[in-house]
Protein backbone atom coordinates (compact mmCIF):
# COMPACT_ATOMS: atom_id res chain seq x y z
CA UNK A 1 0.00 0.00 0.00
CA UNK A 2 1.56 3.22 -1.20
CA UNK A 3 0.54 6.51 0.17
CA UNK A 4 2.33 9.61 1.72
CA UNK A 5 1.28 8.82 5.51
CA UNK A 6 1.47 12.13 6.70
CA UNK A 7 0.13 11.11 9.23
CA UNK A 8 -0.83 7.43 9.01
CA UNK A 9 -4.50 7.04 10.39
CA UNK A 10 -6.34 4.29 11.15
CA UNK A 11 -8.49 4.56 7.69
CA UNK A 12 -5.21 3.47 6.04
CA UNK A 13 -4.69 0.45 8.41
CA UNK A 14 -8.46 -0.81 8.63
CA UNK A 15 -8.16 -0.90 4.56
CA UNK A 16 -4.89 -2.83 4.49
CA UNK A 17 -5.94 -5.08 7.31
CA UNK A 18 -9.09 -5.88 5.40
CA UNK A 19 -7.29 -6.00 1.85
CA UNK A 20 -5.13 -8.80 3.46
CA UNK A 21 -8.19 -10.64 5.28
CA UNK A 22 -10.13 -10.56 2.30
CA UNK A 23 -7.57 -11.70 -0.30
CA UNK A 24 -5.43 -14.02 1.71
CA UNK A 25 -2.17 -11.85 1.62
CA UNK A 26 0.79 -13.13 3.75
CA UNK A 27 2.55 -9.36 3.78
CA UNK A 28 1.15 -5.61 3.63
CA UNK A 29 4.23 -3.60 2.50
CA UNK A 30 3.58 -0.18 3.73
CA UNK A 31 5.55 2.42 0.90
CA UNK A 32 5.87 5.98 2.23
CA UNK A 33 6.42 8.43 -0.86
CA UNK A 34 9.51 9.93 -1.00
CA UNK A 35 8.59 13.30 -3.03
CA UNK A 36 4.81 12.15 -3.85
CA UNK A 37 4.39 13.83 -7.34
CA UNK A 38 0.52 15.23 -7.04
CA UNK A 39 1.25 16.98 -3.41
CA UNK A 40 4.05 19.21 -4.75
CA UNK A 41 2.66 22.60 -3.87
CA UNK A 42 1.22 21.17 -0.60
CA UNK A 43 3.57 21.22 2.40
CA UNK A 44 5.09 17.70 3.05
CA UNK A 45 6.99 16.41 6.14
CA UNK A 46 10.18 15.18 5.78
CA UNK A 47 10.50 11.66 4.37
CA UNK A 48 11.95 10.20 7.53
CA UNK A 49 9.39 11.55 9.90
CA UNK A 50 6.21 9.95 7.50
CA UNK A 51 8.36 6.91 7.65
CA UNK A 52 8.96 6.86 11.31
CA UNK A 53 5.28 7.41 12.06
CA UNK A 54 4.23 4.35 9.70
CA UNK A 55 7.06 1.85 11.31
CA UNK A 56 5.17 2.83 14.68
CA UNK A 57 1.78 2.79 13.29
CA UNK A 58 2.31 -1.01 11.48
CA UNK A 59 4.76 -2.44 14.41
CA UNK A 60 2.36 -4.31 16.30
CA UNK A 61 0.95 -6.67 13.35
CA UNK A 62 3.07 -9.26 12.12
CA UNK A 63 1.42 -8.47 8.99
CA UNK A 64 2.45 -5.26 8.06
CA UNK A 65 5.90 -4.16 7.42
CA UNK A 66 7.69 -0.70 6.11
CA UNK A 67 9.76 -0.13 2.27
CA UNK A 68 11.96 2.49 2.00
CA UNK A 69 12.08 2.07 -1.78
CA UNK A 70 10.56 4.96 -2.49
CA UNK A 71 11.71 7.10 0.48
CA UNK A 72 15.70 6.06 -0.67
CA UNK A 73 14.92 6.52 -4.41
CA UNK A 74 16.14 10.32 -5.98
CA UNK A 75 13.53 12.20 -7.46
CA UNK A 76 9.71 12.49 -7.62
CA UNK A 77 7.96 8.76 -6.78
CA UNK A 78 6.06 6.87 -9.12
CA UNK A 79 3.99 4.02 -8.44
CA UNK A 80 5.80 2.13 -12.01
CA UNK A 81 9.57 2.71 -9.92
CA UNK A 82 7.86 0.98 -6.91
CA UNK A 83 6.34 -1.58 -8.34
CA UNK A 84 9.74 -2.28 -10.12
CA UNK A 85 11.71 -2.59 -6.79
CA UNK A 86 9.45 -4.26 -4.84
CA UNK A 87 9.51 -6.86 -7.69
CA UNK A 88 12.99 -7.04 -7.38
CA UNK A 89 12.77 -7.65 -3.83
CA UNK A 90 10.06 -10.30 -4.31
CA UNK A 91 10.89 -12.08 -6.91
CA UNK A 92 8.25 -14.92 -6.74
CA UNK A 93 5.33 -12.68 -4.85
CA UNK A 94 2.01 -11.78 -6.58
CA UNK A 95 2.01 -8.19 -5.91
CA UNK A 96 -1.31 -6.35 -5.14
CA UNK A 97 -1.53 -2.51 -5.30
CA UNK A 98 -3.70 -1.54 -2.64
CA UNK A 99 -5.29 1.68 -3.10
CA UNK A 100 -8.56 4.26 -2.23
CA UNK A 101 -11.36 5.26 -4.32
CA UNK A 102 -9.85 8.94 -4.84
CA UNK A 103 -6.40 7.01 -5.63
CA UNK A 104 -8.04 4.99 -8.56
CA UNK A 105 -10.32 7.37 -9.72
CA UNK A 106 -6.92 9.30 -10.95
CA UNK A 107 -4.86 6.49 -12.14
CA UNK A 108 -4.99 6.88 -15.70
CA UNK A 109 -2.62 10.23 -15.12
CA UNK A 110 -0.19 8.13 -13.51
CA UNK A 111 3.37 8.32 -14.71
CA UNK A 112 3.09 4.77 -17.48
CA UNK A 113 -0.35 4.11 -16.49
CA UNK A 114 -0.45 1.35 -19.32
CA UNK A 115 2.61 -0.46 -17.87
CA UNK A 116 0.70 -0.97 -14.21
CA UNK A 117 -1.34 -3.83 -14.56
CA UNK A 118 1.53 -5.57 -16.22
CA UNK A 119 3.48 -5.11 -12.62
CA UNK A 120 0.89 -5.84 -10.06
CA UNK A 121 -2.80 -6.79 -9.29
CA UNK A 122 -4.67 -3.24 -8.24
CA UNK A 123 -6.98 -3.78 -5.16
CA UNK A 124 -9.46 -0.37 -5.18
CA UNK A 125 -11.15 -0.26 -1.79
CA UNK A 126 -14.40 1.96 -0.64
CA UNK A 127 -13.45 5.22 0.72
CA UNK A 128 -16.13 7.71 2.44
CA UNK A 129 -16.97 10.69 0.31
CA UNK A 130 -15.20 9.03 -2.64
CA UNK A 131 -17.43 6.92 -5.13
CA UNK A 132 -15.73 3.89 -6.23
CA UNK A 133 -15.68 3.67 -10.05
CA UNK A 134 -13.18 0.93 -11.99
CA UNK A 135 -14.66 2.30 -15.59
CA UNK A 136 -12.30 2.61 -18.27
CA UNK A 137 -9.62 0.42 -16.10
CA UNK A 138 -8.53 -3.11 -17.56
CA UNK A 139 -11.28 -5.15 -15.70
CA UNK A 140 -8.98 -8.29 -14.90
CA UNK A 141 -6.22 -5.47 -13.43
CA UNK A 142 -8.35 -4.22 -10.66
CA UNK A 143 -10.32 -6.06 -7.49
CA UNK A 144 -12.70 -3.83 -5.67
CA UNK A 145 -13.27 -4.38 -1.98
CA UNK A 146 -16.16 -2.80 0.33
CA UNK A 147 -13.83 -1.84 3.73
CA UNK A 148 -15.31 -0.65 6.99
CA UNK A 149 -16.23 3.05 6.50
CA UNK A 150 -13.91 5.59 8.61
CA UNK A 151 -13.82 8.92 7.57
CA UNK A 152 -10.53 10.21 8.56
CA UNK A 153 -7.74 12.08 5.93
CA UNK A 154 -4.64 13.00 6.81
CA UNK A 155 -5.50 16.41 5.84
CA UNK A 156 -8.04 16.46 8.91
CA UNK A 157 -5.43 15.34 11.53
CA UNK A 158 -3.03 18.17 10.38
CA UNK A 159 -5.72 20.58 10.73
CA UNK A 160 -6.41 19.65 14.12
CA UNK A 161 -2.98 18.95 15.06
CA UNK A 162 -2.29 22.48 13.96
CA UNK A 163 -5.22 24.00 15.78
CA UNK A 164 -4.49 22.02 19.34
CA UNK A 165 -7.52 19.88 18.69
CA UNK A 166 -7.57 15.94 19.51
CA UNK A 167 -5.99 13.05 16.75
CA UNK A 168 -6.45 10.30 19.41
CA UNK A 169 -8.31 7.61 17.76
CA UNK A 170 -7.91 8.80 14.63
CA UNK A 171 -3.98 7.81 14.44
CA UNK A 172 -2.44 5.39 16.62
CA UNK A 173 -1.64 6.16 20.14
CA UNK A 174 2.15 6.04 19.47
CA UNK A 175 1.36 8.58 16.04
CA UNK A 176 0.15 11.12 18.61
CA UNK A 177 3.03 10.70 20.81
CA UNK A 178 5.37 11.06 17.77
CA UNK A 179 3.18 14.07 16.37
CA UNK A 180 3.38 15.84 19.74
CA UNK A 181 7.06 15.25 20.61
CA UNK A 182 8.25 16.38 17.21
CA UNK A 183 6.06 19.18 17.05
CA UNK A 184 4.48 18.45 13.31
CA UNK A 185 2.20 20.42 11.70
CA UNK A 186 2.63 23.43 13.89
CA UNK A 187 1.70 26.40 12.38
CA UNK A 188 0.47 24.68 9.54
CA UNK A 189 -1.50 27.17 7.27
CA UNK A 190 -3.22 25.32 4.84
N1 LIG B 1 -10.07 6.62 5.28
C1 LIG B 1 -9.60 5.90 4.26
N2 LIG B 1 -10.24 4.78 3.84
C2 LIG B 1 -9.76 4.07 2.78
N3 LIG B 1 -8.63 4.37 2.08
C3 LIG B 1 -7.96 5.47 2.45
C4 LIG B 1 -8.39 6.27 3.55
N4 LIG B 1 -7.51 7.30 3.70
C5 LIG B 1 -6.58 7.14 2.73
N5 LIG B 1 -6.83 6.05 1.98
C6 LIG B 1 -6.02 5.56 0.85
O1 LIG B 1 -4.71 5.32 1.33
C7 LIG B 1 -3.72 5.67 0.33
C8 LIG B 1 -2.70 6.65 0.91
O2 LIG B 1 -3.41 7.81 1.27
P1 LIG B 1 -2.70 9.16 1.73
O3 LIG B 1 -1.45 8.85 2.47
O4 LIG B 1 -2.63 10.12 0.60
O5 LIG B 1 -3.78 9.64 2.85
P2 LIG B 1 -4.91 10.74 2.75
O6 LIG B 1 -5.71 10.65 4.00
O7 LIG B 1 -5.64 10.62 1.44
O8 LIG B 1 -4.00 12.05 2.75
P3 LIG B 1 -4.33 13.59 2.40
O9 LIG B 1 -5.55 13.98 3.15
O10 LIG B 1 -3.08 14.30 2.84
O11 LIG B 1 -4.50 13.63 0.89
C9 LIG B 1 -4.52 6.23 -0.86
O12 LIG B 1 -4.69 5.19 -1.80
C10 LIG B 1 -5.84 6.63 -0.24
O13 LIG B 1 -6.89 6.59 -1.17
O1 LIG C 1 2.87 7.02 -10.36
C1 LIG C 1 2.27 8.12 -10.34
O2 LIG C 1 2.31 8.92 -11.30
C2 LIG C 1 1.48 8.46 -9.09
C3 LIG C 1 0.78 9.66 -8.98
C4 LIG C 1 0.07 9.95 -7.81
C5 LIG C 1 0.08 9.04 -6.76
N1 LIG C 1 0.76 7.87 -6.91
C6 LIG C 1 0.82 6.90 -5.79
O3 LIG C 1 -0.44 6.77 -5.14
C7 LIG C 1 -0.24 6.51 -3.75
C8 LIG C 1 -1.04 7.53 -2.95
O4 LIG C 1 -0.48 8.80 -3.21
P1 LIG C 1 -0.88 10.10 -2.39
O5 LIG C 1 -0.16 11.23 -3.08
O6 LIG C 1 -2.39 10.20 -2.49
O7 LIG C 1 -0.43 9.89 -0.98
C9 LIG C 1 1.27 6.60 -3.51
O8 LIG C 1 1.82 5.30 -3.50
C10 LIG C 1 1.75 7.39 -4.71
O9 LIG C 1 3.10 7.13 -5.07
C11 LIG C 1 1.44 7.57 -8.03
Amino acid sequence: MGGTFDPIHHGHLVAASEAAALLDLDEVVFVPTGKPTFKQDTRVSSAEDRYLMTVIATASNPRFTVSRVDIDRPGLTYTVDTLRDLRTARPDADLYFITGADAIEQILTWKDADELWRKAHFVAVTRPGHPLTVEGLPRDGVTTLEVPALAISSTDCRRRAAAGQPVWYLVPDGVVQYIAKHGLYRGLDE
